[in-house]
């Protein structure tokens, strides 16, 4: 897709449509232009795929044995037994559960590639952990709405899993490895984009209850071709971390994400992590040994952070149903004026007259939606949205939505 000027997003917001009103809409606006909002442009992958959170094929039988740390961290670094050997115990292999950490920078592509990697067919029964900034889960339910095991997914939205939530992650891996042990063969975690990905890294050491049974397998970080400078570039106040610098810095692998939006000479690389391995990819789209199985992770820095404390989300939960011109004029003027501070915008919508729900996305100044499920027959219609960025001013947001209401 072409990148789009501001002004251009102005107009192509009010192609915001349903089936039904596409018609009655479009009217006012050029066919050149692009909709944004409409079923044949955005179809972001991880509404439209069908994930399956568990994968049925591969029966593992084996028993996880319990490992102590010391043995579990000899076997990574112990030359082979020979029969000869004085030792008489042999240090089992390293049946412990690989677990996948998704990170990179907000909306650089995480959830397209978990549902990437959960539609494809690998035969790795895969349970998932979502962290979320905003106190809405958006994501969650864009996953778990299509899969049969939703149950399989943990939500982690009352924080950010490198601070506030380090011990529930804790708790959910023990909760899963404790109670459904045998039934899945990876863990994949995909962070918010604003973790700074090292003292999730540590919990994988640090925690004896995780490190028994669960070994970080590899960091996969994603890198938004188009916004990833603006981000890597930002002077940050003393003492706190570039959130987008250190996910890089710990990668294993770097995915960068999105070069459709970018033309050739402005794909610079990334230099900060020579000793990761790099691609280029749109949509997530990798070969899946690339993300799963990457091996022993050796990364042990203890770093603490803070966050940006400018950087904060707004979310905004409400039932009703918007008016379909109103919401667009008001989202139009919003992108228009601040999408330099969104830096995340997304959610679920109930549009008048849009039997669908209408989920949308945005990344700056580029969106995308499209209608999702119908809505159930005693469903509440219920919206969410979730604004993450800078100097969000939360009641102007609330009014702005309010006042869209029908
Ligand atoms: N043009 C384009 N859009 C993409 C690509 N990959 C993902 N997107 C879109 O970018 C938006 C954000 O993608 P997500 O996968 O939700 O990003 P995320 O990193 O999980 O976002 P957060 O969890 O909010 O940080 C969605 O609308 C995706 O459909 C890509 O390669 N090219």
């Amino acid at each position: 897709m072409a990148t789009l000027s501001k002004l251009e997003m102005a107009t192509t917001f009010l192609a915001f449509t349903s089936p039904r009103s596409a018609t009655a809409l479009n009217y006012r606006f050029s066919s050149a232009a692009v909709p944004i909002f409409s079923r044949r442009i955005a179809k972001p992958v991880s509404v439209r795929a069908k994930p399956s959170l568990l994968y049925p094929p591969v029966v593992n039988s084996k028993r996880l044995r319990k490992f102590s740390s010391v043995s579990a961290s000899a076997s990574a670094s112990a030359p082979p037994q020979t029969d000869d050997s004085d030792v008489t115990t042999k240090i089992p292999p390293d049946n412990r559960i690989p677990a996948t950490i998704i990170t990179g920078f907000l909306g650089s592509g995480k959830t397209t590639l978990l549902n990437h990697i959960l539609t494809r067919d690998h035969g790795k029964r895969i349970a998932v952990i979502e962290n979320e900034f905003g106190e809405v889960d958006i994501d969650g339910s864009l996953v778990a709405s299509k899969s049969v095991g939703a149950e399989d997914i943990v939500m982690l939205n009352n924080g950010c899993l490198c601070c506030t939530v380090r011990g529930d992650l804790v708790r959910m891996i023990s909760e899963l490895v404790n109670k459904k042990k045998g039934k899945f063969d990876h863990i994949v975690i995909e962070t918010t984009g604003l973790a700074n990905p090292a003292p999730i890294i540590q919990t994988f050491y640090a925690e004896e209850e995780i490190f028994n049974d669960v070994k970080l397998d590899g960091v996969v970080t994603l890198v938004d071709a188009k916004h990833a400078r603006l981000h890597l570039d930002e002077v940050k106040p003393k003492g706190v971390v570039n959130e987008a610098v250190e996910q890089i810095a710990y990668a294993d692998r770097i995915i960068v994400n999105k070069t459709d939006l970018v033309g050739e000479s402005e794909l610079g690389s990334v230099t900060i992590n020579s000793m990761a391995q790099m691609t280029r990819t749109n949509y997530g789209n990798v070969d899946l040994d690339y993300v799963l199985g990457i091996g022993e992770h050796n990364h042990s820095h203890d770093h603490d952070h803070t966050h940006d404390p400018g950087v904060s989300s707004v979310s905004i939960v409400c039932e009703g149903s918007l008016d379909l011109d109103k919401a667009n004029m008001w989202l139009g003027t919003l992108l228009m004026e601040r999408s330099e501070d969104i830096y995340r915008m997304k959610g679920l919508l109930s549009v008048h007259t849009m039997e669908e729900r209408f989920v949308f996305q945005g990344v700056h100044d580029i969106f995308q939606g499209s209608p999702d499920r119908l809505w159930g027959k005693d469903e509440a219609r219920v919206n969410k949205m979730v604004f993450i960025g800078k100097n969000l001013n939360r009641e102007e947001l609330e009014k702005g939505f309010k006042a869209c209401l029908i």
